[in-house]
């Protein structure tokens, strides 16, 4: 086993989520700055959606996705700059503008029984000589033997790390052990394992342990756990974590804690917080991009947001059925009231 793994900080792509897509060019600049000084290798910059997530579906973002990654490039010395797509939302000519704006990393995420769809972007992220990254979404929705069947598709289409993607934060450590586990057998030398995790059962950290303890080598953090529903891992515990376990980052433990105190703390309203609505997620198995949509038709409608996710949850929805919730807040409000 490598004692290292390769840090992705996505503060700037899934804590976009928890500041309803209003990054500023200088938040960027500052955030990016500062991970960069620290030594994360990587840093994603993106609408929480990824590229052309800016739409009155997703919400509407302050700044255009190519002016904040170009902003990103600039601000870096050493770190790569990662990009999200979503097939279907955005597209190949999505990826060449962002490999002109100085881009290096695309992220292709799919969700985790869908791998297909992602196989003509990460064939155009490779002609554009980029890294490239896949991400199985809502993982807890499939066994370990499917989502190894799913990183295997994306392996072929030339994708060089698949991520576990626990979207709603509701895997156990087994559970990671034995999904990263089962793609680190599949994959074998011809792609890294991944993995991305939400603190609904404030797992985030524990659950990146266990995902490098079976052989993952590139895990994602945010600062501050700035990010969808109850937040991510935090980066700046993720660092000092490793260090502990004896697992090298590369990462600067005093600057990564200067950059979440000092430079995005001040610079957000509102922190993630697992509350009632982010707890049942977790349990749940809810996409965690769904709680601002539940928030908003729970106002809306007058029903609990948490009552919402956990109907959405046991309905089964996936990342793409965000108008799905707007239904399930009518009928409740429609029994409420009958
Ligand atoms: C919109 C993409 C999605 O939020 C990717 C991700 O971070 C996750 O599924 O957790
Ligand atoms: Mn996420």
């Amino acid at each position: 086993m490598t004692n290292r793994v390769r840090i992705t900080d996505t503060t700037l792509r899934d804590g976009s989520h928890a500041v309803r897509h209003q990054f500023t060019t200088d938040q960027v600049r500052a955030v990016a700055g500062a991970l960069d000084r620290a030594g994360v290798e990587v840093i994603e910059v993106t609408h929480g959606d990824g590229l052309a997530g800016s739409s009155f579906n997703y919400g509407f973002s302050k700044v255009r996705d190519m002016e904040l990654v170009a902003a990103a490039v600039d601000e870096v010395r050493r770190a790569k700059i990662a990009v999200l797509l979503l097939p279907g939302l955005g597209t190949v000519a999505d990826l060449r503008e962002a490999a002109d704006a100085g881009a290096r990393v695309a992220r292709v995420a799919t969700h985790c029984t869908e791998a297909d769809v992602s196989v003509q972007h990460f064939g155009a992220a490779r002609d554009l000589g980029l890294e490239t990254v896949g991400f199985l979404m809502l993982s807890h929705m499939n066994s370990p033997e499917g989502l190894a069947k799913q990183a295997r598709i994306m392996t072929d289409a030339g994708c060089e790390c698949v991520y576990v993607v626990d979207s709603a934060g509701a895997l156990l450590p087994s559970g990671v052990t034995d999904r990263v586990t089962a793609l680190v057998q599949e994959l074998g030398e011809d792609a890294q394992v991944g993995f991305h995790g939400h603190q609904n059962l404030s797992l985030g950290v524990a659950n990146s342990l266990a995902a490098q303890q079976a052989g993952a080598r590139q895990i994602d953090g945010t600062l501050r756990a700035l990010g969808a529903g109850a937040g991510n891992s935090p980066t700046e515990i993720l660092v000092p974590a490793f260090d502990a376990l004896g697992v090298e980052t590369g990462v600067d433990s005093e600057l990564i804690l200067a950059a979440a105190e000092e430079v995005l703390a001040p610079m957000v309203p509102r922190m993630p917080v697992a509350d009632r609505a982010a707890i049942v997620q977790g349990r749940y198995g809810v996409y965690n991009s769904f709680l601002l949509h539940a928030e908003t038709a729970a106002q809306r409608y007058g029903v609990p947001a948490y009552q919402i996710l956990k109907q959405v949850g046991e309905l089964r929805y996936v990342g793409g059925q965000e108008d799905m919730i707007i239904d399930v807040a009518i009928g409740l409000a429609e029994k409420e009231n009958a």
